[in-house]
């Protein structure tokens, strides 16, 4: 039988014009699992404040990041977008060479293409079983809960429903978390180990962990196991979150406050690694690679480094097959080697 593995991500903006920003961030920003503000203040306060100005602010940057990977690589439009194709068609690769079964696209919770018009289109093309995997490796309610729900849309609104399923997280699998030892490995043995290792995780509101998000343990989770298996000292690294976002408080400590701090207080070199984004985005090529840099070295730090996401490694599609393998039992008796 027909089965599609549907990748899934954030989204960008079509373009890196304020135009396309704003219409990309009134999608992103209007989801109730994005920004739990009550939806009457939230909505005078996202078109009076937020939607009139952001996207000026914050297309500059995207026109930055646009056709541009990390070490020269030739990036065509948003990375986010570039990587993630290129996640699907290694994957395809791999499953192809174990079923003619299988299709492998992806879909972006905002922006395009739409969960709703992929799950369509293949239908029409005679898949009968979907895999959706959200592409983060710890849940939370404002990514992989938001992809949920439109699951659940689309099962509404279908007489037939798809038989489709959902990868809740995989932040303890081992091969991720060998994927993140090997690229901080590699990275170490071409320029050497830093003082310190940071592991930049998206934040969220504090609140939301309160009320049951488990991303702070899963962020906290990831960090310790790829510290295990690194063996670095706790003193050696630290977690921190990013990407704050509005008045309220986020999960702390926060990156860029850690990274002033650090540089005044004599700390010389950081590597830093982002493990919650599988592929570079504006929020690790831009926020943490040029932005945070200039934090840390004009508060005194002299060198700063970015590793990059886990992007088309090849580990790290091992890992991505092994989560999809592990989800379909009866389609794949052998686990992943
Ligand atoms: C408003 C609150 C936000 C929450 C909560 C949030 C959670 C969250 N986001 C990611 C991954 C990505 N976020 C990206 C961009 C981005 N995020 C927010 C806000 C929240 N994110 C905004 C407003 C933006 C757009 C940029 C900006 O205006 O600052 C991206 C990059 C997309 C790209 O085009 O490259 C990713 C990826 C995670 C993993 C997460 C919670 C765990
Ligand atoms: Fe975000
Ligand atoms: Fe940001």
């Amino acid at each position: 039988m027909a089965h599609a593995i549907i990748l899934m991500n954030l989204g960008t903006p079509a373009e890196p014009t304020p135009k396309a920003v704003r219409q990309f961030l009134k999608a992103f920003l209007s989801d109730s699992r994005v920004v739990e503000i009550p939806r009457p203040l939230w909505a005078m306060i996202l078109n009076l404040f937020v939607l009139p100005f952001r996207p000026a602010k914050i297309a500059p940057a995207y026109e930055e990041i646009w056709n541009q990977g990390l070490d020269g690589e030739n990036v065509s439009g948003s990375p986010i977008v570039f990587y993630t194709q290129r996640q699907v068609a290694l994957l395809q690769q791999r499953l192809s060479a174990v079923s003619d079964q299988f299709t492998v696209t992806y879909a972006m919770t905002y922006g395009g293409p739409s969960l709703a018009d992929t799950v369509t289109r293949l239908s029409g093309e005679g898949v009968r079983q979907f895999t959706v995997l959200p592409l983060y490796p710890q849940y939370s309610a404002t990514t992989t809960g938001a992809i949920y729900d439109q699951v659940a849309e689309i099962v509404r609104n279908s007489r037939n429903v798809p038989d489709i399923s959902v990868v809740h997280e995989y932040w303890q699998h081992p091969l991720y978390i060998e994927a993140l030892a090997n690229s901080v490995r590699e990275h170490w043995a071409a320029q050497g180990a830093a003082e310190k290792l940071m592991m930049s995780f998206h934040g969220i509101p504090k609140a939301n962990i309160r009320k049951g998000d488990p991303y702070y343990d899963q962020c906290c989770g990831t960090a310790e196991r790829l510290a295990e298996v690194l063996e670095l000292p706790r003193e050696k690294w630290e977690i921190t979150f990013q990407s704050r976002f509005g008045k309220a408080e986020w999960l702390q400590p926060y990156t860029d406050k850690t990274l002033i701090e650090w540089g005044k207080n004599g700390v010389a070199s950081v590597d830093v690694i982002c493990p919650a984004f599988s592929a570079d985005c504006l929020e690790t090529l831009e926020e943490i690679a040029v932005e945070n840099r200039a934090n840390f070295i004009d508060a005194g730090g002299s060198e700063y480094r970015y590793i990059p996401a886990l992007n088309a490694r090849e580990d790290h599609l091992r890992a991505l097959e092994a989560v999809v393998r592990d989800r379909l039992p009866g389609v794949f008796p052998e686990p992943v080697r």
